[in-house]
């Protein structure tokens, strides 16, 4: 270098380094700032020159002073001159003050050498000693095969940089450069060579030694090397990369091709399937990996397997249909879905009920269904059903027949060219109904009742839209055949039958599903029940819809009830489909083929609108003469076939039947009396088994078997009897009366309404669980009582309280089983006469049971349940029963001959009259002419 020159020196610390042409910025001291500033207030240029020199020192204190790479490295003396660009002092908000301070910018210029190796004591990088520098000469012309192999060189390395590039401007940057390079003179060269290696990355060690070439060939050389390292190194790197990419993609393709082998093996399996004769040919053999794969393959298999069978039914489902477009969107996003994850399965799920439901598009059996209704000996098979599942309820029995012909009429209509409107045809069918008294003739659509011996055949429609009907209510206590008889209609019809239970249910979701965002969410239990029918047209039986809950914060049940039951669809002949929503499934399913039949054991729980909706059909319960026969014909061949006798093993005589009936069991249905029948089929199937384990001769004890059982064994079998004696313990007593009670339950009875006299002052005591209405059906009672104390030969004259003449005394009136809510005026009459009794003294006998309201001006007003009131009475064996004048028609329609026969009915218009019936005439001593006269005023 021959011309030398003085200079202040910056130590450039680890890891900076700045080249010709190059710009840096560096953070300095403060002592250092200081001192570059000075030196700018003495440089008469403003923006002085110095020498930055790259040391092996670090700036932090604790990272070592020279690391291994510039172990070999010359010494500090090589450099360049740089211009102070700018100083600034960085502010750090919220932050101790930093150890360096300022930054500086620096331009690099031209490289220098310090003629003197510079001080590495740390004390002199703070100071900016003067050094005597020498300048490189000129740059010479290196020769064109040096600037030919260094372009070649960078052209590659600045290519590999704009492939690797991610982003867009970076990329363009590279093809700019590259395209300069291309272009570059053999004597801009060398000066193209600092600008790259100042700009690619590379080590400090390879930029020091590149920084101390001097000579222009020497300094191509070294850049040419650099760009060749750089280049293999990002080309190893790109190698890992892609080693590492292809790993992945094995994996995958490993997965593709597990899938292709799952697929050609079921298909291999299925050829070997269709050709028996060749089971164990060479063949089929060397491809039954599945013989010798483990179960872990197997349980893959198995799951392709579903997933191709969930396929096949979504390409199952009608084309066009919204089930179809819905099915197939879930089958795309299952497929974008990774097996495994939560979400995969809930899709599966969802698909797996969609395509389960019995669409009504899907190839169904209605035909059977629509076959059996178009049968026109359909009503007697009908009939016949009936009779064959349930003994007696001939009314019930022909109001099933109305309904069933309704429903016929409704599928033949939607077949017809013209539709009838349903009231046309409903009012038809009950002329006819009217006209044919006749139980061998049917009823046919035509409007003519013809004899069954020689139906009409009757021309099936041309299009089928499935039956309809009024929906059915059966409402009874329980055991009463409410369900049985959905089933015989079911039977009737062709039609699966599905029950569900409507207790308690309190959660909308229960009935419409919940929606898909909740986990472990699933469809309500009308697609439930859709789903196990298998059919889109099945009877489904609402069971204890009175039990349905009312609006709450889980949604309104009863509401979504009152949408399945949608009268539109039940009592028009409208073509149009009704379709009701399931949460989870959401898509429209179409109910309008199913037949609804709800149950309920009272109607005074059920909303007006769903009473609205539904033919109310009473079934009210059975006497002892019914239950025996339905004992004997139904219940027991049922439990002897149940319990695995046979009918010839097993006799129960009459007595020890009615014995059973009468004193075992009292409720209205037959539910306890099959439980009885049960048990004693049991008691006798285990004497049976033990008799056949002692050789066929002797049972327990020694017996031979007697397949009889006698009224004798009962208490044996079935312990106490729970009624007996239930009559002799009621009793004729002052002030105690029996009145009649239908329960909550719709079950019949009696009820003792006792009252008492006991020291006071004229007050009404009422006890027993009473609602409003009933005390103060109480209140009027004892009102009459009082204004006509003396007509009844209570009080000795007119005007005197018999609660406070001769001694003051309050009545208490109970009516038992205090626990029960009782509520209603029907106990009116009762409760009237317990006070007469009371008072009087005069007692009405045990077998004596009433119902009726009583007004305050001494009139009987009618009452419900008179039916299941009756039925009631008659098993507690009562023998004559006291009932408003205005309830005639119901005994007659309602109660059955037979009971009519065994039982007296006293119909009464007031209470003159309860009391005659009750006390029996002259028993109490009336003054009428009084209470005419009273009358009168
Ligand atoms: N008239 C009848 N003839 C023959 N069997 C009958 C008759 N009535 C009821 N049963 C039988 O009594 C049993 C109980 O009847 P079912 O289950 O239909 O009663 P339910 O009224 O539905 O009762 P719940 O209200 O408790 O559901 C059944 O086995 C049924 O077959």
């Amino acid at each position: 270098m021959p011309s030398a020159h003085r200079l202040p020196v910056l130590p450039l610390p680890l890891p900076f380094i700045l080249l010709p042409t190059a710009r840096l910025t560096i953070p300095i001291s403060r002592a250092l700032a200081d001192n570059i500033l000075a030196i700018l207030d003495d440089s008469d240029a403003g923006q002085p020159v110095l020498a930055a020199i790259p040391v092996p020192v670090s700036l932090e204190p604790d990272v070592a002073a020279v690391p291994p790479v510039t172990a070999n490295a010359p010494p500090p003396t090589h450099g360049v001159a740089a211009r102070v660009i700018r100083l600034a002092r960085t502010r750090i908000v919220n932050s101790p003050a930093p150890r360096h301070p300022y930054v500086l910018h620096l331009h690099g210029l031209t490289r220098i050498r310090l003629l003197q190796p510079l001080d590495l004591d740390p004390s002199s990088l703070e100071s900016l000693p003067q050094h005597a520098v020498a300048y490189p000469p000129a740059d010479t012309i290196p020769s064109h095969e040096t600037v030919e192999t260094f372009k070649d060189t960078a052209l590659k390395l600045l290519d590999r940089l704009t492939k690797d590039s991610v982003q867009a401007q970076r990329k363009d940057e590279w093809l700019r450069v590259a395209s300069m390079v291309e272009e570059i003179s053999d004597h801009r060269a060398a000066w193209m060579a600092d600008v790259l290696v100042a700009s690619v990355s590379g080590q400090y060690a390879d930029k020091l030694y590149f920084l101390a070439a001097t000579e222009v060939e020497d300094r191509l050389h070294r850049a040419t090397e650099l760009f060749v390292k750089q280049l293999s190194i990002s080309e190893v790197s790109k190698k890992i990369a892609t080693a590492v990419d292809e790993s992945l993609s094995r994996q995958q393709k490993e997965y593709f091709l597990r899938q292709q082998l799952a697929a050609i093996q079921r298909e291999l399996r299925s050829l070997n399937n269709t050709a028996p004769g060749q089971p164990g040919s060479p063949g089929g053999a060397g491809i039954g990996m599945g013989s010798s794969g483990s179960e872990l393959d197997e349980d893959e298999q198995a799951d392709a397997d579903d997933l191709a069978d969930l396929r096949k039914k979504i390409e199952a489902l009608d084309a066009g249909s919204e089930e179809r477009k819905v099915g197939v969107r879930e089958w795309r996003r299952l497929k974008r879905i990774p097996q495994g994850s939560v979400e995969n399965g809930v899709i599966r799920t969802y698909l797996e009920w969609l395509t389960s439901i019995p669409w009504p598009s899907a190839p169904a059996s209605q035909t059977t269904a629509q076959d059996a209704l178009m049968d026109s000996g359909f009503l007697t098979k009908a009939r016949a059903q009936l009779d064959a599942d349930h003994y007696g309820l001939e009314q019930i029995k022909r109001r099933l027949i109305e309904f069933l012909a309704v429903v016929r009429l409704h599928a033949m209509a939607d077949g017809a060219t013209s539709l009838t409107p349903i009231t046309e045809v409903e009012e038809s069918m009950h002329k006819l109904d009217n006209a044919s008294s006749n139980p061998d003739r049917a009823l046919v659509p035509n409007g003519s009742a013809v004899s069954r011996q020689g139906p009409t055949p009757i021309e099936p429609p041309k299009r089928r839209k499935g039956v309809k009907g009024p929906i059915l209510l059966f409402v009874g206590p329980p055991g009463t055949g409410k369900t049985s008889l959905g089933q015989s209609i079911a039977k009737a019809l062709n039609r699966p039958f599905q029950r569900i239970s409507l207790g308690g249910v309190r959660d909308e979701a229960e009935i419409r599903g919940h929606r898909r965002t909740y986990v472990a969410s699933g469809p309500g239990n009308i697609v439930q029940a859709l789903r196990k029918a298998g059919r889109s047209d099945p009877v489904i039986l609402l069971d204890e819809v009175d039990k349905v809950g009312h609006s709450n914060f889980h949604g309104d049940p009863s509401a979504a009830l009152l949408e399945v039951l949608d009268p539109e669809q039940n009592h028009s002949f409208s073509a149009s489909i009704a379709h009701r929503d399931d949460h989870y499934i959401n898509v429209p399913v179409d109910l309008s083929q199913v037949l609804f039949i709800c149950t309920s054991n009272t109607l005074e729980t059920i909303s007006a609108p769903l009473l609205d909706r539904c033919e109310v059909v009473e079934l009210s319960g059975y006497t002892y003469d019914e239950k025996m026969h339905i004992g004997r014909r139904f219940l027991l061949p049922k439990q002897i076939q149940a319990n695995g006798l046979l009918p010839s093993q097993l006799q129960i005589t009459d007595d020890a039947l009615l014995h059973v009936v009468t004193l075992y069991t009292r409720e209205a249905g037959v539910r306890s009396l099959e439980r009885a029948i049960g048990a004693v089929v049991r008691f006798k199937a285990v004497e049976w088994a033990e008799y056949l384990d002692a050789g066929g001769r002797k049972g327990e004890n020694g017996k031979t078997w007697r397949s009889i059982v006698e009224e004798s064994e009962l208490e044996k079998i079935l312990g106490v009897p729970r009624w007996d004696g239930e009559e002799r313990e009621r009793e004729e007593k002052r002030g105690v009366v029996y009145g009649l009670v239908v329960t909550g339950m719709g079950e019949g009875g009696i009820l003792p309404v006792e009252s008492t006299a006991l020291p006071g002052s004229g007050r009404l005591k009422l006890t027993g669980s009473l609602g409003d209405v009933i005390k103060e059906s109480g209140e009027i009672a004892l009102s009459w009582v009082k204004a006509h104390a003396f007509e009844l030969g209570i009080t000795a004259g007119r005007g005197i309280d018999p609660l406070k003449v001769p001694d003051p005394i309050d009545i208490h009136l109970h009516l038992p089983a205090g626990a029960q809510k009782k509520d209603g005026p029907s106990a009116g009459i009762a409760m009237t006469c317990a006070f007469v009794s009371l008072l009087s003294g005069a007692t009405v006998p045990k077998d004596i049971a009433m119902t009726g309201e009583i007004t305050l001006r001494g009139r009987v007003t009618p009452v419900g349940g008179i039916r299941m009131k009756v039925l009631g009475a008659h098993r507690a064996q009562i023998r004559k029963v006291i009932l408003p004048w205005a309830n005639r028609k119901d005994v007659e329609h309602d109660v059955s001959p037979e009971i009519r026969r065994e039982m007296q009915f006293c119909f009464v218009r007031t209470i003159d009259e309860v009391l005659d019936a009750a006390f029996g005439r002259g028993t109490l001593g009336w003054k009428r002419e009084a209470v005419l006269l009273e009358s009168r005023l």
